[in-house]
């Protein structure tokens, strides 16, 4: 069983009303760490780090942030913790730079226009910095949504397939930018049907099953990945 981490599922069972989505997990992951999750369509991977971070209550076990339970209501714990699940959670009516900009300082971030400048230029939407998130496309959406998780600090980043709808060279770019993240001391919990971004980032996997749910190195991931 888990007893040390940033992050801690023990004996987690997640899924909606009473029924089980798959099998319990029990996890933890050690700050400055990589945790990739992976499994088929439909296994529970979104609902496992759902439950993670707080948004859906677990039908059994725990988890823990920094030695506490989790509640994604406590100032802390949203100041800590930095998601990517969603890329349809925008302000209708804020430019994707007003949305990254009010982001940054909410998170009392220095120099926030800079910040937001640079994440811009990293992320490729200086063209369309100042487009509303519905007259953007999917990809330059998921773009600004990655952008608002790094324009303002954090300890742990928890993303729900980060890759999708990125273009190859935007994929690799990412998984490079959050492999030196992690060196520097941040801690991922990512969920990914990339081989290569599991491989370049992350250094235990989950793989979410029915009938269990076990931690392997990235290697085995990947190939089972590979076999579909
Ligand atoms: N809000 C919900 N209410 C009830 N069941 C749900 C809900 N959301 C998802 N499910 C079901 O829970 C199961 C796990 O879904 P989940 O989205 O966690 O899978 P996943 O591993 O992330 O899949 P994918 O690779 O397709 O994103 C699926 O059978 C799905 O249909």
């Amino acid at each position: 069983m888990a007893t040390k981490g940033l992050i801690i599922a023990r004996d987690l069972v997640v899924g909606y009303g009473t029924d089980p989505v798959c099998a319990p997990v029990s996890v933890a992951v050690t700050e400055g760490t990589a945790l990739g999750v992976v499994g088929p369509n439909g296994a529970g991977k979104s609902t496992v780090l759902q439950t993670m971070v707080g948004l859906l209550a677990p039908i059994s076990g725990s988890v823990q942030f920094d030695g506490r339970d989790v509640d994604e209501r406590e100032a802390g714990f949203r100041r800590d913790v930095a998601t990517v699940l969603d890329d349809d959670a925008f302000f209708p009516s804020l430019t994707g730079q007003e949305h990254l900009l009010l982001t940054a300082r909410g998170h009392g971030v220095d120099a926030a226009e800079d910040v937001v400048a640079a994440e811009i230029a990293e992320f490729g939407l200086q063209d369309r910095a100042d487009a509303l998130p519905s007259a953007l496309s999917s990809g330059q959406r998921r773009r600004l949504a990655l952008a608002a998780a790094f324009v303002r600090p954090a300890r742990l980043l928890v993303l729900d397939e980060p890759e999708r709808r990125l273009d190859t060279r935007m994929r690799r770019r990412l998984a490079e930018r959050l492999r030196e993240e992690v060196a520097d001391g941040l801690t991922v919990v990512f969920a990914s049907h990339d081989p290569e971004f599991l491989a370049t980032l992350a250094r235990r996997v989950l793989i979410v099953g029915d009938d269990a749910c076990r931690l392997t190195g990235p290697a085995e991931a990947v190939a089972a990945l590979h076999e579909g």
